[in-house]
């Protein structure tokens, strides 16, 4: 099967007078594997539908295969969706469900056979075929649904949160047999998720949304490392944030006055020398806890401070430590045997200055 891109050029939608998407820009490779990721209610789905035909935008444009499908109505798109509940007919059986598109599109007889068995085949329910989906397992339905919109060969897969009804450990089996299953059909997937997480560890690439806006488009790694604002930041993995004002510049080093902590020396990339007031954001592994007068690798900037609350992860401690008056947060791995630092331990902390990231306030 041909592998089509797609792109949202410049697309609004508004509900009303609430502008729900704003000024959309978005351009999906033949074959990706891309998320959108962001909060409840930042137009994930809207956009979702938007491509799948059940929405209409006001403005811009919406590329498939570089032809403009504004306008054109669901049936007619190729597309298929697959929904956060599956939507699965309870009266029919899987078989059945599965048939239906098929059926609806007068494939001949021997045709729907062979592909409804393929599809099942595809998700492993082959011997499930007579059962209804009540009768089934959320990991089992999931799949039904998959398989009913793989059936009819879309040029593209739209996923809307279609692993959030399950538990977490069949969650994270089913999303890697979702990668395996679009690697396989390499067919052009946008799968919508709040959960980073998912987005993370399946999607190629993925666009960032809050408020109707993309905020960051990128691989995962991308994103993670460098974030290009806040609230990517915040919403991509757990970020500490010291805000303070930039007080001196030297060579390729700034030099940063920490709000009620001190001063922190920074290297930068000269092309981006920020001014005024900036937020140095490291993420909580990179940041080292020793105890407090302990002589720490010089790489690091050595601040003082206090733990204030701990949590065992397992593989890892959480520490919540309070420099001056800021709080930051910094894991620690766990070996068996480590002992921890409680709470109120005075400790001294190791900030990375190669992993921090200067943002705007
Ligand atoms: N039919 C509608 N009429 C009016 N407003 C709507 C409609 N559908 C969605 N909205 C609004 O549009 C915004 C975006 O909703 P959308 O469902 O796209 O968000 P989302 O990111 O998918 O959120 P969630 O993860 O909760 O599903 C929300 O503020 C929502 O209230």
């Amino acid at each position: 099967m041909k592998k089509v891109g797609v792109e949202c050029r410049n697309i609004r939608l508004s509900y009303g007078n609430t502008e729900v998407l704003k000024d959309i820009n978005i351009s999906i490779a033949p074959g990706e594997f891309f998320a959108l990721l962001g909060p409840s209610g930042s137009g994930k789905s809207t956009l979702l539908r938007l491509i799948a035909g059940f929405n209409q935008h006001q403005h811009g444009q919406l590329l498939v295969d570089g032809r403009d499908i504004s306008g054109v109505p669901p049936w007619d798109r190729n597309i298929g969706m697959v929904f956060q509940n599956y939507a699965l007919w309870p009266h029919m059986t899987v078989w059945d469900n599965v048939a239906f598109g098929l059926v609806e599109r007068k494939v001949p007889k021997a045709e729907l056979r062979e592909r409804v068995q393929a599809a099942l085949e595809l998700v492993g329910l082959a011997d499930y075929a007579k059962r209804r989906p009540n009768h089934l397992s959320g990991g089992q339905q999931q799949r039904v649904a998959l398989a009913r919109t793989i059936v009819i060969e879309p040029q593209v897969l739209l996923l809307d949160e279609p692993l959030s009804n399950l538990d977490k450990k069949l969650r994270v089996q089913m999303r890697r047999e979702l990668l395996a299953l679009q690697r396989r059909l390499g067919i052009t997937t946008i799968f919508v998720t709040h959960d980073q997480e998912e987005a993370m560890t399946t999607a190629d690439r993925m666009a960032v949304l809050n408020h109707g806006v993309v905020q960051q488009l990128g691989s995962p790694a991308n994103l993670f490392d460098f974030p290009s604002n806040r609230f990517v930041a915040d919403f991509v993995g757990t970020m500490n944030v010291l805000e303070g004002n930039v007080r001196e510049r030297n060579g390729g080093d700034i030099v940063l006055g920490v709000d009620g902590v001190g001063d922190l020396r920074l290297p930068v990339d000269n092309e981006t020398l920020p001014t005024g007031r900036c937020a140095a954001s490291f993420r909580p592994h990179t940041v080292v806890v020793e105890a407090a007068g302990a002589v720490g690798d010089a790489r690091y900037t050595w601040l003082p401070g206090e733990i204030l609350a701990s949590e065992f992860l397992g593989e890892f401690t959480r520490y919540q430590i309070r420099i001056g008056t800021q709080q930051l947060t910094a894991d620690q791995t766990h070996y068996a045997g480590l002992s921890k630092f409680p709470p109120g331990a005075s400790v001294a902390v190791g900030i990375d200055p190669s992993q921090v990231r200067l943002l705007a306030a």
